[in-house]
């Protein structure tokens, strides 16, 4: 396919200015994290030397996906929504969500920069991380992109890796950490903590009855969830502890997270709640009877009105979203 006019590209804010030129950040940026991070704050510069606009390019579905359709499917860190309002929030003053499919993997990488990135984004830049790779059979590297860029007129810049304590940072890393549970070190890598939203849905009402009511969070199924465990959390700002587990105490079955806000009962059922997970805090324990649960989850609960004190007249900013 060359005639790219039908390649689906969805606009957020929905419409784009017309006739603006635009700088364009190009990547799946799934997790948005630090070197992401540096990518926008290259696009936004240039853009604003050149009176052009930053603009996020990125694909849905996550191209593995498409390209190695037998393979697992990779669970994202950032569900599209989310990766859209974030990409924002980094500095893209619009995004461009590009309806990923074969055909798109297909193009020839010039037909990709003169076609989608010149002719339907009206791109005058471009900036895209070192290890980038687009077009047929992933031909088209960083390098071909800016020797494309360059035949074409386009201003690109290519933003080395970010490294943080000797590590480059990318999604794959911080997926890897999320699954083990290490929140914190992929928080670090996020430049936040990781952040998995949801509605919240009726469960079977043992909660209450122990004393300790939980909100059961419905998270998008193809979002990576931490690793089974007990964590210090954030629960839409409020002090909490989330549980990821299979609850085996109650005999094993399907994985949930599941949140107890550590102060106050707020009503939560039906609301699109976020967690934010901040640190490991216990393993999950198969306990032999609802007491010794109980009697741990108190514990749990001590530990996190702690850590939560001290958080909090440390970074003060820690209850606004700021963070941890
Ligand atoms: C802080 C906290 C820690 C928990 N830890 C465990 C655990 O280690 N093992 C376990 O079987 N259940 C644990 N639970 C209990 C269950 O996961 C769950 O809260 C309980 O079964 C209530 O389920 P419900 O939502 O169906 O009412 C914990 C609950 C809380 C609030
Ligand atoms: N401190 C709290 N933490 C979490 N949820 C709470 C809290 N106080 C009240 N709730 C409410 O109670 C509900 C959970 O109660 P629970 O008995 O565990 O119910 P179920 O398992 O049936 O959802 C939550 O969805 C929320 O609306």
């Amino acid at each position: 396919m060359e005639d790219v006019r039908t390649v689906r590209i969805d606009w957020y804010p929905p419409e784009p200015s017309t006739g603006a030129k635009s700088i364009v950040a190009i990547g799946t940026f799934d997790g948005v994290h630090l070197g992401h991070q540096a990518i926008l704050r290259s696009a936004r510069r240039l853009a604003e030397r050149l009176e052009a606009r930053a603009v996020a390019l990125t694909f849905d579905p996550h191209p593995r996906l498409v390209v190695a359709p037998d393979a697992p499917p990779p669970l994202l860190l950032t569900p599209l929504s989310d990766r859209v309002a974030l990409l924002r929030e980094y500095g893209a003053e619009a995004v461009a969500v590009l309806g990923f499919d074969r055909e798109v993997a297909a193009l020839e990488p010039e037909t990709f920069v003169s076609s989608v990135l010149c002719a339907r984004l009206q791109c005058s830049g471009v900036v895209a991380g070192f290890n980038f790779t687009f077009g047929r059979d992933r031909s088209g590297t960083a390098a071909t992109l800016r020797e494309i860029g360059e035949k074409l007129g386009l201003v690109t810049e290519i933003v080395p890796p970010v490294q943080l304590q000797g590590q480059a940072v990318s999604s794959s890393l911080i997926r890897q950490l999320v699954e083990r549970g290490e929140v914190e070190g992929a928080g670090q890598l996020l430049g936040r903590p990781y952040r998995v939203a949801g509605e919240v849905v009726r469960g079977e009402g043992r909660g209450r009855q122990l004393g300790y009511p939980t909100a059961n969070i419905r998270p998008d199924p193809a979002q990576q969830l931490p690793g089974d465990g007990v964590y210090l959390a954030l629960l839409d700002q409020m002090p909490a502890l989330a549980v990821v587990s299979t609850r085996p105490t109650f005999g094993p079955g399907a994985r949930w997270l599941e949140v107890h806000v550590v102060e106050g009962s707020p009503s939560l059922y039906g609301r699109r709640s976020g967690v934010e997970f901040l640190r490991f805090l216990r393993p999950i324990r198969r306990f032999s009877g609802v007491d010794d649960l109980v009697a741990q989850i108190g514990v749990d609960r001590e530990r996190a009105l702690e850590y939560f004190a001290s958080a909090t007249e440390k970074r003060p900013r820690l209850l606004q979203g700021g963070s941890v």
